[in-house]
């Protein structure tokens, strides 16, 4: 078997189309949503992500508010700077960008949100509202994985998934999305501590690779026509290199590849909440 491709380079096309018929009817009602970004130090990593996320905004009709702060900003300052955009009326939505460079806490900035403008859905009162079932802004890599995987046709409900990474972006999120009763997939947190992770992705229907090492998840962990979906991505000077080795094609059904698979989610589901809660805010 060869797996086929998740590909979320095209569907984020097609929900980008989606959205700037939203983002037009709300130009209608004289409602312009805005996306804010606060990009601290000088990671080449994060300022590509961000450069993307800008270029996104301008496909769709968002405007763009980008906040760019030296490495040596302090806490004092870089408080400042989002409370600024907690009450600029132009920005409907905003993220920090994560990981804060050195001493600068990405809970502590992440905390400083205002709860109805966060658009990552990293904010505790909205993580509280996910763990509740409560409607909010979700974490936009969960929601990106869950938007492939229903738009592609893979069934969740009963489907036992196995997730390698509780981070708080990526797995812990995850695992709590896929358990509410509207996807009710059966779900194994994998992480540092697990014994034998090989033992849990064996049993499930769906991998998500969310670990941040590259090709830990071989083709001998992975039970025939499983699904499949990366979400670790490391560069190398070959390139990105994802969290799940090539071999694993040979044996899954769908495979979401790094590139062009979960990353293009992750930004149209940034684009979904800042349109959400532009929405939102017009009643
Ligand atoms: N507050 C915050 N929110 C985030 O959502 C957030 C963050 N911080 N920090 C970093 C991670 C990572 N992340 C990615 C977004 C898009 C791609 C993406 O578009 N990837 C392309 C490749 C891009 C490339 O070539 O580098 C792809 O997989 O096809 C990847 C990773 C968002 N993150
Ligand atoms: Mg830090």
């Amino acid at each position: 078997m060869t797996a086929e491709t998740l590909d979320g380079k095209a569907l984020a096309a097609t929900i980008k189309a989606e959205l700037k018929e939203r983002v037009a009817a709300l130009a209608e009602r004289g409602i312009v949503p805005g996306l804010g970004t606060v990009l601290v130090g000088d990671d080449p990593g994060s300022h590509s992500y961000v450069r993307g996320k800008h270029r996104d905004c301008a496909e769709v009709g968002i405007a763009s508010i980008q906040v760019e702060l030296p490495a040596s900003t302090s806490a004092a300052e870089l408080e400042g700077r989002i409370r600024e955009l907690n009450e600029d009326p132009a920005c409907t939505g905003f993220i920090v960008q994560l990981p804060l460079p050195g001493a600068l806490d990405d809970a502590w900035a992440l905390e400083l949100v205002d709860p109805g403008k966060d658009a990552d859905g990293l904010h505790p009162a909205n993580l509280g509202r996910l763990v509740l079932g409560e409607p909010g802004p979700l974490p936009c890599t969960p929601r990106g994985i869950v938007e492939l995987l229903r738009r592609n046709g893979v069934g969740l409900s009963g489907a036992e998934v196995c997730v390698i990474g509780r981070g708080t972006t990526v797995g812990r999120p995850l695992g709590l999305l896929l358990t509410r009763k509207s996807e009710n997939a059966t779900v194994t947190l994998c992480h540092t501590g697990t014994v034998d992770v090989a033992e849990h992705t064996r049993r499930a229907d769906i991998v998500v690779a969310a670990a941040g090492r590259p090709r830990i998840v071989t083709a001998d962990m992975v039970k025939p026509g499983a699904v499949c979906v990366d979400v670790g991505i490391t560069r190398t000077e070959a390139g990105l290199v994802g969290d799940i080795d090539p071999s694993v094609r040979e044996v899954a059904s769908w495979i979401a590849p790094v590139p062009g698979g979960v990353g293009p989610m992750t930004r149209a589901m940034l684009l979904t909440n800042v349109v959400e809660r532009a929405e939102a805010l017009a009643g």
